[in-house]
């Protein structure tokens, strides 16, 4: 008989992914506090982005982004036409304070086929925002599924604060060590055994080890990559494993 350990299907959800927006255009509508924290979130994503706002509604962080010319501003209400540029935006970020330019803004997107949120409408958006922790490399961002917003950001919090300093810093080196690895085994045969030394590597190592790993470390690792061993940081620095202090009763004296 066919198995059914699968997992199961909960269904309600958000499909959480890391969208690629570098180098693409992105649309801002709105120039408050809302539209900041969408526009630094497309910065950090590297996106190009065009704020449509009037001067007069811009708030300090917003008026930064343009004076420093970051972003690309048009000194306006929102227009039809914003959204029939060449190329169009790939994505469209709502936060105006005005619920009917909001909904003309929704279905001029729906009906050109561009991905839009307008923010606090959960039935215009395409998708939703997150409240994200960011460290280096390392993005974890938490949905309630329209649930309770201010609970995402409590539970981003609690996440931040129990993890490692150092995940991010870490997570930069194991990106480096990566990347050498394919430049020491880049044929795609070797696919099967380099994923498998890889993922060797990152559970044998501590996040302290990654974070020590110099590049005359990396390069020597990788010496063991031909012969499929994995070193710990010490043996490929040629250091003495000192084994762990643990009093295992093992001596005898006290019976
Ligand atoms: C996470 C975060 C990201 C961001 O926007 O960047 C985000 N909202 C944040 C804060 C926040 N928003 C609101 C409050 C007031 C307190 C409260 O209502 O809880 C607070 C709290 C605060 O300001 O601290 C008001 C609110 N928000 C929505 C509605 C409409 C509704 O619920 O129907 C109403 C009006 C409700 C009413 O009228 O009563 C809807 C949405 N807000 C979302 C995202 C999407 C779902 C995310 C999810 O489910 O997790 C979704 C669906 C669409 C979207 O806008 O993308 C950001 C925290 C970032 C951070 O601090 O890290
Ligand atoms: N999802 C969230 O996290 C969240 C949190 C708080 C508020 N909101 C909602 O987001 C929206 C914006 O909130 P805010 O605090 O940034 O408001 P805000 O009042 O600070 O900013 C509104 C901005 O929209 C601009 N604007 C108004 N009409 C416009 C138009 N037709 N074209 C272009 N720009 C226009 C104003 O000039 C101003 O810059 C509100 O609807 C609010 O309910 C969402």
């Amino acid at each position: 008989m066919a198995t059914t350990n699968f997992p199961k299907i909960q269904g309600g959800g958000s499909l959480i992914l890391a969208w690629q927006v570098r180098g693409r255009p992105i649309l801002v509508i709105g120039g408050g506090d809302v539209a900041a924290g969408r526009i630094l979130n497309c910065l950090d994503a590297d996106a190009i982005v065009t704020v449509v706002c009037p001067s007069s509604g811009l708030n300090p962080e917003v008026a930064h982004r343009v004076a420093t010319g970051v972003v690309t501003h048009i000194d306006r209400p929102f227009e039809v036409a914003d959204l029939d540029t060449t190329p169009p935006p790939s994505l469209v970020m709502c936060a105006v304070d005005d619920p009917v330019a909001s909904s003309q803004v929704y279905k001029e997107c729906q009906s050109r086929r561009i991905p839009s949120n307008i923010a606090d409408v959960p039935p215009e958006c395409d998708f939703y925002f997150g409240s994200v922790y960011r460290d280096g490399p390392l993005q974890i961002m938490v949905s309630t599924n329209g649930n309770g917003p201010r609970m995402a950001a409590l539970t981003r919090r609690w996440i931040g604060k129990r993890l490692p300093k150092n995940a991010g810093r870490a997570i930069v080196r194991v990106g480096m060590l990566r990347k050498k690895l394919r430049s020491v085994a880049p044929a795609p045969t070797e696919g099967e055994k380099r994923m498998k030394w890889m993922t060797e590597v990152c559970t044998k190592w501590s996040l302290e080890d990654f974070c020590e790993m110099s590049e005359e470390d990396m390069d020597k690792v990788l010496t063991y990559y031909a012969p499929n061993e994995v070193p710990s940081l010490k043996e490929v620095r040629g250091e003495e494993e000192t084994e762990p202090e643990v009093f295992d009763y093992s001596f005898g004296w006290w019976i």
